[in-house]
């Protein structure tokens, strides 16, 4: 059974009540959310070692940290080390979006080292496959395609993103309207090229029940992937992108019915002023499904600091109701991430997702808050550092910048307001 099927059984299993005493809820109410496909608990059955982790209404905004090879950079070790560093910092989920080198050793490096869920692309994997038998990454048959994800699911991975609303009818319209990035989206640039060579449609939309018979097999978490994206914030919520939008609550409803968990993935680059009512065109058109967004990046301009722009961007979102950010790093559109632009990444969304769960009522949000202001002032150093979001950061610069019996810090020193106010507004201790 997959977590939904059980949940709408009226079984409370294991992995919910797990998700319900992490986060502070009602093991019931993660049941009947999991029910109504609200939440989803990504956990192949065959991730050994993997600890449960909800996503969705109520529960505590989560982190994706996107890592993996590419044809310039193979190497197993570095992006297995990117991704412990990325759980390190606090990202929830890994994907590995590896085209470079062996493929499923990487993936299989990452399954078994990892303990939180690891999300993949699985036509990505087709696509080398198809560069390296036939020459071109389109060159692979639907056959071949469901193989590999069968495959994937099989070997443990717990999400996968697959482009199955992206329909020919869309990418007719895309043609036909214009647009200033046109697709933007790896995988979906693959499953379009696909389309318009072999004059066929999507195989992930056309055969839709065929995936979720692998996915219920394995109880894989399908993310429904925004192949139309918008790129740029000229093409921000524009028709194409809402064609997809409306055929993927379409698949949402089909794949709760069948019992398979499913989420769906969003921008993108989208101004401030669209944020909200793409998270509200999402809850409404997708059965209030998890929304899993890729920023969004507020402005197109922040090369070298995209992390920035997509925490501004996730943080608005989240408080609007997305449930699920994808970091972006600072090496986003320049190349690939290093080990430090992955801890830099996953740090923004972290606060991205923290601000947001301030304004949604997650429990022990607010008081996190409430504390560190107390031991600021308390000039409680220790409190503070153990308290932040970043705690190696903050000592960091705590140890640098003062000498070790210092009281205040070397920002104001003995003009410190904290510390000539403690002595003359309150003269009795203050409690707190
Ligand atoms: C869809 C998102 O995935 C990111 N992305 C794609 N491939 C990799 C990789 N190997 N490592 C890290 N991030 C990657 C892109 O930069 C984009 O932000
Ligand atoms: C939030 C999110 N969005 C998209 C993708 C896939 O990337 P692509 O569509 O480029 O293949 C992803 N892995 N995560
Ligand atoms: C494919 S370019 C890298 C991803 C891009 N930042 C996006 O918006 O999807
Ligand atoms: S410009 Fe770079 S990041 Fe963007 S699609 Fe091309 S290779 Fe990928
Ligand atoms: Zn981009």
């Amino acid at each position: 059974m997959t977590q939904l099927e059980a949940a709408k059984k009226g079984v409370v299993t294991e992995e919910m009540k797990k998700v319900a005493e992490k986060e502070g809820v009602n093991a019931e109410i993660i049941r009947e959310r999991v029910a109504e496909g609200r939440i989803v608990i990504p956990f192949n059955r065959n991730h050994r070692g993997l600890k449960p982790c909800g996503i969705g209404k109520g529960l505590s905004t989560k982190v994706n940290a996107n890592i993996g090879t590419s044809e310039k950079f193979p190497f197993l070790e570095s992006e297995l080390s990117k991704a412990i560093a990325a759980v390190e910092a606090g990202a929830d989920t890994i994907m590995d979006l590896s085209t470079g080198g062996d493929l499923e050793k990487v993936r299989m490096a990452i399954l078994s080292s990892i303990d939180a869920p690891v999300g993949t692309v699985p036509i990505y994997e087709v696509g080398v496959m198809a560069q390296n038998k036939y020459g071109s990454v389109i060159d692979f048959t639907e056959e071949e395609l469901f193989e590999v994800i069968e495959k994937q699911a099989e070997e443990g991975v717990d999400f996968m993103t697959v482009h199955c609303g992206l329909t020919i009818e869309a990418v007719e319209r895309l043609r036909r309207e214009g647009r200033i990035t046109d697709i933007v989206s790896r995988g979906g640039s693959f499953i379009t090229a696909w389309m318009l060579k072999n004059e066929k449609q999507n195989p992930l939309y056309e055969h839709f029940d065929r995936l979720l018979e692998v996915a219920r097999k394995y109880d894989v978490t399908l993310s429904l992937g925004d192949g139309l994206r918008p790129g740029c914030l000229a093409d921000a919520t524009d028709r194409a992108q809402i064609q997809e939008l409306l055929i993927l609550g379409e698949l949402v409803q089909e794949a709760i019915k069948q019992g398979v968990q499913v989420m769906v993935e969003g921008p993108g680059h989208v101004p401030i002023d669209q944020i909200e009512s793409n998270i509200r065109l999402q809850k409404r058109l997708c059965h209030e499904a998890p929304f899993y967004v890729l920023g969004p990046l507020v402005t197109d301009i922040a090369a070298g600091y995209d992390h920035i722009a997509a925490a501004i961007g996730g943080a608005i979102a989240a408080a609007c109701g997305a449930d699920f950010l994808c970091y972006v790093t600072p090496a986003e559109h320049l190349g690939l991430p290093d080990e430090e632009d992955v801890r830099i990444g996953v740090i923004a969304s972290k606060i991205a997702a923290h601000a947001a769960d301030i304004v949604k009522g997650i429990p022990g949000a607010w008081e996190r808050d409430l504390k560190m202001a107390k031991a600021r002032k308390n000039l409680d150093w220790e409190e503070q550092i153990k308290l932040s979001i970043d705690p190696k950061k903050a000592r960091k610069y705590r140890q640098e910048r003062n000498s070790s019996d210092v009281k205040t810090c070397t920002m104001c020193g003995k003009f410190c307001a904290m510390d000539i106010i403690a002595k003359y507004l309150n003269k009795e201790k203050s409690s707190c």
